[in-house]
């Protein structure tokens, strides 16, 4: 464990330099970042945004002791998971951080909230087995009889995560008082659970409602101090954040359509042999990677970022425009593949 200290102190050393400027980069390409830290892309990320943002300093968390979970986390997502490994979980803490420094969140949320938040996307696919919920529940699965078939994927990477802090010396939150410690359980919780797609539905039309009454008020983002409400908009940021692969610029987002097909198609081959029905989109046989894609976007991501722009940062035009183009260019391969035989 020290050398894996002293190595990725070395890292983050050359990180900090490297990345000082482009950590708030949207287009950062966390795989080139996985390569340069020897797959510690994660640890390097998350112990580089905690320096930045004095999380370590202001909730009294060891370094060490930062470092050996980070290390622990990092090394419990499932690196035969070609899509939910831990180089997603360095993309959407990441992605997390820039969210956050966009002009209108900038004063709006405590740093209790800053660290939940982060610390949420660090942990929220922990030991993702490269299945979907439907795929456990349907097969029977261990994990399905212990969660009761309910957000079975999103209670297991809870729990996984807080496990892992009782390791010696892995306790990062030590010197935080229980009632603090209770109230970022309790927002970790409620935003990794949201992270379940089966949620999706509801938390959009949640945000719309709220995009409806801040609308009367016609200013910035005013959060109260109304716990449900705060928590609404983190659910919203961490899921936008795990659903931003179409927002980044296509060699990047191509990177992520080949990671998650892998996955699916690897589901469907396994469906296939058990004799089950193939998932949507799983079959590699039949699947149409681009035209999935365009339904990915128009059904879910657009109208996603777009509520989202609504509520928080009318200054989005940059990512729905990125969206719009990759979309585009989707629907134009598709087109082509209808054509040309
Ligand atoms: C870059 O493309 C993607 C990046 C992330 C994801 C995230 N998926 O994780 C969530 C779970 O898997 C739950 N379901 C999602 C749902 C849309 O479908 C179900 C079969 C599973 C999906 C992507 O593309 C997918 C959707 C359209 C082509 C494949
Ligand atoms: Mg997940
Ligand atoms: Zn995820």
């Amino acid at each position: 464990a020290v050398e894996t200290m002293i190595v990725i102190s070395i890292h983050v050393r050359r990180l900090d330099k490297m990345m000082n400027g482009s950590l708030t980069d949207w287009n950062l390409s966390v795989f080139t970042l996985d390569k340069m830290t020897n797959g510690r892309s994660l640890t390097v990320m998350a112990y580089t945004i905690f320096k930045q943002r004095d999380l370590t300093k202001k909730f009294n968390i060891p370094h060490a002791t930062l470092l050996s979970y980070l290390a622990l986390v990092e090394g419990h997502y499932n690196p035969m998971a070609s899509y939910h490994n831990h180089i997603h979980a360095t993309d959407v803490t990441h992605a997390v951080h820039v969210i956050l420094k966009k002009a209108p969140l900038l004063d709006v949320f405590t740093d209790l909230e800053i660290l939940s938040v982060i610390f949420s996307s660090i942990i929220h696919d922990v030991d993702h087995p490269g299945l979907t919920n439907n795929h456990l529940i349907n097969t029977n699965s261990e994990l399905a009889l212990m969660y009761n078939d309910e957000s079975v994927l999103e209670n297991h990477h809870l729990a996984v995560a807080f496990k892992l802090m009782q390791r010696n010396q892995c306790d990062i939150f030590c010197n935080v008082p229980p009632k603090i410690r209770q109230r970022i359980r309790k927002m970790t919780i409620d935003m990794v659970l949201a992270t379940d797609m089966s949620k999706h539905m509801s938390l959009l039309a949640d945000m719309k409602t709220m995009v409806e009454t801040k609308k009367v008020s016609g200013t910035g983002l005013q959060l109260s101090e109304n716990y449900n409400e705060r928590i609404q908009v983190l659910k919203c940021l961490l899921h936008c954040a795990d659903l931003c692969n179409p927002a980044k610029h296509l060699p990047i987002y191509s990177q992520w359509i080949e990671r998650v097909m892998q996955e699916f198609f690897n589901q469907g081959d396994i469906e296939r042999d058990l004799g089950l029905d193939i998932s949507p989109m799983c079959d590699r046989h039949t699947a149409s990677v681009e035209k999935s894609q365009v339904g990915f976007i128009d059904f879910i991501v657009q109208p996603l970022w777009e509520t989202w722009a609504e509520l928080v940062d009318p200054y989005c035009n940059d990512i729905l425009d990125e969206i719009e183009t990759n979309r585009n260019y989707f629907q134009l391969l598709s087109d082509n593949n209808e054509t040309s035989p």
